[in-house]
């Protein structure tokens, strides 16, 4: 019996094995001949975690992408710093008594929302579960968007319960509102940590926090996959093309109809225009199937000579890397996150074994390789991405960079509690210039000053890393123990039938 198990099991790993070196094939031929999937060695990584990164970052090439913006307008920040003015978003005042009121519990956490593994689930509990509410709203008032853009308080604060009620609407334990919160947090941080928000406009500003806020809206708890080999309606509406990434924003933009709720009542119809096409190109790239296309042609691009970085690219690729960050957060984050994410692919296991689907890689609870599928994510997804980002970051950002390393500017968000009458203000870390180093590998062959922006993800990815590493490690070898007690049994039995 357990001969004709092995077989079995046997023939099955060898069809495995020939369907996936047909389906790499299939991916260079139609994809890209060096795409960076087919840069993995196909014995680098476990057969399961190959899969998954097939099924989830890969596709053919997504439609035609629109025009690339006008030349954006660069501002000099070490202009604005030498006279002292800090650009005038920075620092708005919103009358206190239309302010929404802070818990000071909330208030306490958000002291530390410019830190990189700032502590979302904190903020949760302290916020009576509504993440998205509070830091939505901190968020928008800090950078001024509600003084800018005339948001009437009242209204955001429905507009964003409303956000948060939507997220909560299937119970996922990772596709949720903190999920948002903590994407939000996330690209605040690289707006105001990098000097990103100095190359931007605020229109630009308001609709990178928007589209990190509704990203995920309404998400199921189940995968692109999942709703196209279902037939889910909503796969049937979008034709299979970037399913949930289509329904987040046309839902969230449906919110955005109902004059209670409507934040940009205010905007005029060319800012609407501009917001809402920019916010729809950043959602849309967090679709994963678009992934590896998307670092490749921003790899491409900063290889040329003078690249002219498309704004609403640039933002994209930000908004997708600090949808995947949490891996190159602190350890503790990380892995919060990750059993929240996988008990989530887990339930769609369970339910695509009730619907008699085929498991989805990684959904089946009883065989997924977790470390393993980790350290493959990291390294295959996150570090490359990560660094694609910050090479374009310091690009981009070179030309408005101040000529000289700065010490931090003194942050004032400290003494300024949100929903306090005094207003708040951002903290911005100047970056550094590290004069004459090599410029980034690949890109140009000068040798001139360059501008580095701080990576604390680095640290993080490399820490987290070897965690999972001596994880897989463990893990290997208490299955290899489960196998050799199964094993012993199987003779126990084999002999005592015999001896029946
Ligand atoms: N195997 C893992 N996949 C991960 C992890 N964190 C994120 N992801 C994948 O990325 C997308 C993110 O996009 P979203 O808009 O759905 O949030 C997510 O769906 C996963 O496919 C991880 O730790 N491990
Ligand atoms: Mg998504
Ligand atoms: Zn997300």
């Amino acid at each position: 019996m357990k001969v004709k198990h092995d077989m079995r099991n046997f023939e099955k790993s060898i069809r495995q094995e020939i369907a996936l070196e047909l389906v790499f094939f299939l991916i260079r031929r139609l994809a890209d001949e060096d795409d960076e999937l087919s840069e993995v060695q196909p014995d680098a990584v476990p057969q399961e975690v190959r899969a998954w990164l097939q099924s989830t970052f890969t596709r053919q090439l997504a439609t035609t992408r629109r025009k690339a913006d006008e030349k954006p307008k660069f501002r000099s920040v070490a202009h604005a710093i030498r006279a002292g003015i800090f650009v005038d978003r920075i620092y708005r005042r919103v009358s206190n008594s239309a302010l929404m009121q802070f818990p000071p519990e909330v208030v306490k956490v958000l002291k530390t929302l410019d830190e990189w593994s700032f502590d979302v689930f904190a903020l949760a509990e302290a916020g009576n579960s509504q993440p998205v509410k509070y830091l939505g709203y901190d968020l928008l008032n800090r950078y001024g968007m509600i003084h800018k853009f005339k948001v009437p308080p009242a209204i955001l604060e429905v507009f964003l319960n409303k956000i948060e009620e939507g997220y909560c609407r299937f119970r996922n334990p990772y596709h949720n509102n903190l999920h948002a919160a903590d994407v939000a947090q996330t690209v605040h941080h690289v707006l105001c940590q990098t000097g990103l928000m100095h190359w931007l406009t605020d229109l630009e500003i308001f609709a990178t926090l928007l589209a990190a806020l509704i990203h995920d809206y309404e998400h199921t708890g189940t995968t692109n996959n999942f709703h196209v080999k279902s037939g889910s309606d909503t796969a049937l509406l979008y034709n299979d093309r970037a399913v949930l990434e289509n329904h987040h924003l046309s839902a969230a933009f449906r919110v955005l109809k109902d004059d209670e709720c409507n934040v940009l009542q205010n905007l005029t119809r060319d800012e609407f225009r501009e917001l809402r096409s920019l916010v729809i190109d950043m959602v849309l790239a967090t679709d994963m199937s678009f992934h590896f296309q998307q670092i490749k042609n921003m790899r491409n691009l900063l290889t040329l000579g003078d690249p002219q970085v498309d704004k609403s690219k640039a933002l994209a690729l930000v908004l997708h890397c600090c949808d995947i960050s949490h891996p190159a957060k602190k350890w503790n984050i990380h892995h919060r996150w990750t059993m929240l994410l996988l008990e989530e692919f887990f339930r769609q296991g369970d339910l695509e074994h009730e619907l008699g689907l085929d498991f989805s890689p990684l959904c089946d609870r009883k065989t997924t390789l977790v470390a393993e599928s980790q350290i493959g994510f990291i390294e295959f997804i996150v570090e490359p991405s990560m660094a694609v980002c910050a090479d374009m970051l310091e690009i981009v950002l070179a030309p408005i960079a101040p000529p000289l390393t700065c010490k931090s500017t003194p942050s004032t968000a400290k003494e300024d509690e949100p929903g306090s009458e005094s207003g708040r203000s951002l903290s911005v870390t100047e970056p550094t210039i590290h004069e004459d180093v090599e410029s980034p590998k690949n890109y140009s062959d000068d040798k001139r000053s360059r501008f580095i922006i701080k990576k604390p993800w680095i640290t993080c990815l490399a820490e987290n890393k070897k965690i999972w590493k001596e994880q897989a490690i463990r893990d290997a070898e208490a299955r290899e123990a489960a196998q050799e007690k199964t094993d012993s049994e199987d003779v126990e039995n084999v002999t005592a039938t015999t001896k029946d």
